[in-house]
């Protein structure tokens, strides 16, 4: 019997984030391993039109929840969507529901989160920190609470080289940026951004490092426990591999390379990269959770999820694992075949950015244009090598992670938690992954189907005959006109021909001689 499926039994749990793509992958696992749990609330918004109640059908509908409807088919029953949002102060909860919240949470864990690079300060600090704290000042008034558990990320302290499992000061305290951020309007917030997040690449992981202060210092009497993933990539095993629904970290790339947008990406291919599967973290958080709870650690323990130390796997082996997917599997309707090459600096970066994305990008625009089409490839490619722009920091390095209260956690826990619960990445095949990856995106992100693989590879060989057929006529042209200008190029063509012609007279005498 798996200990930390029954200490999740009757509990109710508290989960923010939860649609997101973590959050999903938590309350799958929690269903799915412990169907007698009484309760997990979870703090939502109405979104793009939906209402929370159809959030929640959607969810519970989604092919990720399948196996939950076998094991606990009242699901839906023990799934209390609360509406919140946490960009307001007080999360605009209801009196009544704030109340059930307070007196009734067990565990709570802190997913939500703006992860985007590209956020103004103000937005991440709202949601990054001012909600952290918001949610610690609620978690206070829990009289039941066991344990809180904050996801933050490996990279919070990506200013570092070695991370070690501890809280590192930022050089500015929390509590002043938030209070700054009521009074200073935005193009002073906009001004002093770049002194603020000093060598951090973005205000995400400035705000995330900020996030973590604050859960240091608000802690109070409370069980707290803080997990850092690195970057999270799809399933690897539960509730089935490759499952994935958003474009976060490489889905995106993946993406762009297997349509043939994506040519070329500045990565340093022996950097390492720490991509870890969703489920892992998920493992993790619950037997953090559990343990958090049980064991009541006298401080708030820091846990890295991560894959570099056990089993790294870099960039390059990566990407020729991607490519050699996508002869395998190719998508559907792809612009180009796929092929793509790392760049090593600045000035290739650029000549290839020029010659693979923005060239064919405005050839194909002007081709919509001419066929009374509106042009969308320009508009595409600008955002694609702004995301690459982006992410290029993160695929340039590597980073150490010490990983020491992870692997004291997993000599805690019983063999058969170590099997339901694995977050031991030792035994990830990486082909494998990257495989069902690349196969995961197919299905549920681009949401293609399986039976158009033979037109998508038909596809991929119309490409191909017109790459060559293009190339050919760009060089026969290219030609054609150094001839018409340089005699040099006369000459070695008049060469080249004579030289043929002789060889070809002198094949055909050697042939009649014989006869
Ligand atoms: C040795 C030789 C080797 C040769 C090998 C050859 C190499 C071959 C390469 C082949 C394949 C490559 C695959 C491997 C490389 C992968 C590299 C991946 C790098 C990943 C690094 C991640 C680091 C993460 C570190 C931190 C981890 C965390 O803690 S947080 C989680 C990560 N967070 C993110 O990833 C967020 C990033 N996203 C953003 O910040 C924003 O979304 C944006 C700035 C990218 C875009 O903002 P914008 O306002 O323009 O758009 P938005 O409103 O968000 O969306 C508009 C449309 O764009 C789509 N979209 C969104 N995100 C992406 C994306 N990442 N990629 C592509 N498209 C994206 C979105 O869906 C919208 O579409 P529409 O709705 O249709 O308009
Ligand atoms: N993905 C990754 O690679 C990594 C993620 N992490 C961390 O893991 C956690 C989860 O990330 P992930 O699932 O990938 O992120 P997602 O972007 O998929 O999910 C973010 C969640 O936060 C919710 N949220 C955002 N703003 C609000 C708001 N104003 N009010 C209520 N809810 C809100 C979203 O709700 P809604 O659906 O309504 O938008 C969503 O449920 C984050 O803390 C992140 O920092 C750490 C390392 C890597």
């Amino acid at each position: 019997m798996s200990m930390i499926a029954a200490f999740y039994g009757g509990k109710s749990i508290l989960i923010t984030g939860a649609t997101g793509f973590l959050g999903k992958v938590l309350m799958e696992k929690l269903f799915r391993t412990s169907p007698d749990l009484k309760v997990i609330y979870i703090l939502m918004r109405p979104k793009a039109g939906q209402t929370l109640q159809q959030r929640v059908f959607q969810i519970l509908n989604s092919k990720l929840f399948e196996k939950v409807k076998e094991v606990c088919p009242n699901v839906h029953e023990k799934i209390r969507a609360i509406y919140a949002d946490l960009n307001h102060s007080d999360f605009a909860i209801s009196k009544e529901d704030m109340q059930e919240l307070l007196s009734c949470t067990n565990i709570v864990f802190h997913c939500a989160a703006t992860v985007r690079f590209d956020d103004p300060l103000r937005r991440a600090v709202q949601l990054n920190v001012t909600a952290t704290q918001q949610l610690l000042l609620m978690a206070s008034q829990m009289p039941k609470l066991e344990a809180f558990i904050h996801i933050s990320t490996a990279f919070s302290n990506c200013n570092l080289k070695h991370i070690d499992e501890v809280i590192y000061p930022c050089p500015v305290e929390p509590k002043k940026i938030i209070q700054s951020m009521e009074w200073l309007d935005d193009s002073i917030i906009d001004e002093i951004t770049p002194k603020l997040i000093g060598d951090r690449p973005n205000t995400y992981t400035y705000t995330k490092a900020l996030g973590e202060m604050v859960v240091q210092q608000e802690s109070g009497n409370l069980n707290i426990a803080i997990i850092r993933p690195s970057i999270v990539g799809a399933t690897w095993q539960e509730p089935f591999p490759g499952w994935v629904d958003n474009l976060n970290g490489p889905s995106g790339l993946i993406i762009a390379a297997g349509k043939g947008f994506l040519r070329a990406i500045k990565a340093t291919p022996m950097a390492v990269a720490d991509v870890i599967p969703v489920d892992t973290v998920v493992n993790l958080t619950l037997a953090v959770g559990w343990y958090t709870a049980v064991h009541r650690p006298k401080s708030t323990l820091v846990y890295h999820c991560t894959s570099g130390n056990f089993n790294p796997c870099n960039w390059g082996k990566m990407g020729i694992q991607v490519l050699a997917t996508f002869e395998k599997i190719p998508f559907e309707r792809a612009f180009r075949r796929p092929y793509a090459d790392f760049t090593s600096n600045n000035f290739m970066t650029q000549y290839w950015n020029a010659v693979s994305h923005r060239a064919p990008a405005i050839i194909y625009d002007f081709y919509l244009r001419l066929t009374g089409r509106k042009p969308r490839m320009t508009k595409l490619m600008n955002r694609l090598l702004k995301t690459l722009s982006l992410l290029e920091y993160f695929i340039n390095r590597s980073w150490e992670w010490s990983t020491y209260n992870t692997e004291m956690l997993m000599s805690e826990l019983s063999p058969e938690d170590q099997r339901v619960f694995n977050f031991d990445v030792r035994q990830l095949n990486w082909l494998e992954y990257i495989e069902n990856y690349v196969l995961g995106i197919k299905k549920y992100l681009l949401k293609e189907d399986m039976a158009g693989i033979p037109e998508a590879k038909q596809h991929l060989k119309r490409l191909r005959n017109i790459h060559y057929l293009f190339n050919t006529a760009l060089l026969l042209i290219a030609w054609r006109l150094l001839i018409a200008r340089s005699q040099m190029a006369r000459n070695v063509w008049f060469f080249i021909v004579s030289f043929c012609y002789k060889l070809l007279s002198y094949f055909r005498a050697s042939s009649t001689l014989k006869v």
